[in-house]
C-alpha cells in the first residue's frame, strides 16, 4: 500500500518523533513512458504523472510537510496564496490535519476544479481583486500579523517534501535522466528538483543534476525572457506568476546543470496538451504540458539531441481546468436518437 512521503522517505526529511504522520497516500506516483510522444521526438520520454497525486498535483508533496511540521511548530491555521493548486493541496492536508486553511486566490483567475476543492475541503476563500503575486504578499502578511502558518513555496518545508519526486524518478530509473523538463511559476519546484537530485548525489543514489529546462508561457515569462511581467497573462493560470519568489534559486538550478528556461506560447501549449492525450492518452492542465511544448520547439529548431532519456514532469491534472481545451472547440451539439443517424457518424 502507498505510504505517503513522510514515511517513504521519512529519513531523508526533517521527521521528528514529535512531526504528527499525516499522510493521504501522496507520492509515488507513475513514471509513465511516452512512447508514441517519445518516437516522434525521437528521444526516450517518461511523464512524472504527479497529477495523480491524492489532489490532483504535486503540490502535495509539499504540503504534507509543511502543515505536518506546522502542526509540530504549534500552528493552530494555515494560510496561501494560490493559482489554485497550492490552495487546494493545503485545504485538503489542513481539513485532514483538523486545521483552519485560509487561501487568497487571484479573483477569475483559478480554474474550477481546483476552487471546488478548496471548497469541498472547507478552506475560507478570500478572491481578491488583483493577480497572485499580491495575493502572496497579503498572505504573507497574515502569517505575520497572525501567527499562521504560511504553507507557499516560501516555506522552506514546501521544497523539502518536493524533493521526493526526483528520489522516485532516481529509484525507478536507476539514476538521474539526462534531462528534466517542467513548467515554472513560482520556480518552487524545479529548485526543489534541483535539490533533490544534488542530495541524493551525495548519498551516491544518483549521478549528479540532469540538465534542467524550465519552460514558462510567453506572457507570463519573467524568468525564460529576463523582464519583468507585473501584468501575468496565460491560459495555464496555475503558472500566471509574474514575481517567482524562488528565481534566484531557479536561474541556478538551470546554470549549475547547463539547463534553459523557454517561453512557449498559449497555443503551443494547448497542441501539447491535444498532443499528449491524444498520442498517449495522459490528460494534464495546461500548465503541465508547458514542458511538452517546449520540447516540441526544441525539436523544430533542430535543438533536441536525439536518443537522449527525458523526464517531463506532468505537474498536475486536466480534469482540474478542464475549460481551457472546451473552451476552444465547438459545442458537440446532440444528435436524435436513432441508428441511422449514429450508424452514419460510426461509419464517417
Ligand atoms: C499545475 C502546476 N504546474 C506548475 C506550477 C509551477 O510550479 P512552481 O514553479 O513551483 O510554482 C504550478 C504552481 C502553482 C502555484 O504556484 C499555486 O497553486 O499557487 C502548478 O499548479
Amino acid at each position: 500500500m502507498a505510504q505517503g512521503i513522510l514515511r517513504r522517505y521519512g529519513e531523508h526529511l526533517p521527521i521528528t518523533d514529535r512531526t504528527p504522520d499525516l499522510s493521504l497516500c501522496e507520492g509515488s506516483t507513475p513514471l509513465i513512458p511516452l512512447i508514441n510522444l517519445g518516437r516522434e521526438l525521437s528521444v526516450e520520454l517518461y511523464a512524472k504523472f504527479d497529477g495523480l497525486n491524492p489532489t490532483g498535483s504535486f503540490k502535495d508533496r509539499g504540503m504534507v510537510l509543511a502543515v505536518a511540521k506546522a502542526l509540530e511548530e504549534g500552528a493552530r491555521s494555515v494560510v496561501c496564496a494560490s493559482t489554485g493548486n497550492t490552495s487546494a493541496s493545503a485545504a485538503a492536508y489542513a481539513a485532514r490535519a483538523g486545521i483552519p486553511c485560509f487561501v487568497v486566490l487571484p479573483s477569475g483567475n483559478v480554474a474550477m476544479g481546483k476552487l471546488a476543492q478548496a471548497i469541498a475541503y472547507g478552506a475560507k476563500v478570500v478572491p481578491i481583486e488583483d493577480n497572485f503575486d499580491v495575493a502572496l504578499d497579503l498572505a504573507r502578511k497574515g502569517a505575520e500579523e497572525m501567527g499562521m502558518a504560511i504553507v507557499n513555496s516560501v516555506n522552506p518545508y514546501r521544497l523539502m517534501g518536493q524533493r521526493s519526486a526526483s528520489w522516485e524518478i532516481c529509484d525507478e530509473l536507476g539514476d538521474r535522466p539526462d534531462w528534466l523538463v517542467l513548467p515554472v511559476g513560482n520556480a518552487g519546484n524545479i529548485s526543489a528538483y534541483r535539490e533533490g537530485f544534488d542530495y541524493y548525489s551525495s548519498l551516491g543514489r544518483c549521478s549528479g543534476l540532469p540538465r534542467m529546462v524550465g519552460v514558462q508561457a510567453s506572457g507570463s515569462a519573467p524568468l525564460a525572457l529576463g523582464r519583468e511581467f507585473p501584468e501575468p497573462e496565460t491560459v495555464a493560470t496555475a503558472i500566471r506568476i509574474g514575481r517567482p519568489v524562488n528565481a534566484e534559486k531557479a536561474k541556478k538550478a538551470v546554470s549549475d546543470s547547463g539547463g534553459a528556461f523557454l517561453a512557449v506560447d498559449d497555443e503551443d501549449i494547448l497542441e501539447a496538451q491535444r498532443l499528449l492525450a491524444g498520442r498517449d492518452g495522459i490528460f494534464a492542465e495546461p500548465a503541465s504540458c508547458a514542458g511538452v511544448a517546449g520540447l516540441m520547439k526544441l525539436k523544430e529548431r533542430g535543438e533536441l539531441p536525439e536518443g537522449i532519456r527525458i523526464v517531463t514532469v506532468l505537474t498536475g491534472n486536466g480534469l482540474k481546468d478542464p475549460d481551457a481545451l472546451l473552451s476552444r472547440i465547438s459545442p458537440i451539439e446532440p444528435v436524435k436518437a436513432q441508428w441511422s443517424v449514429l450508424e452514419e457518424i460510426f461509419r464517417s
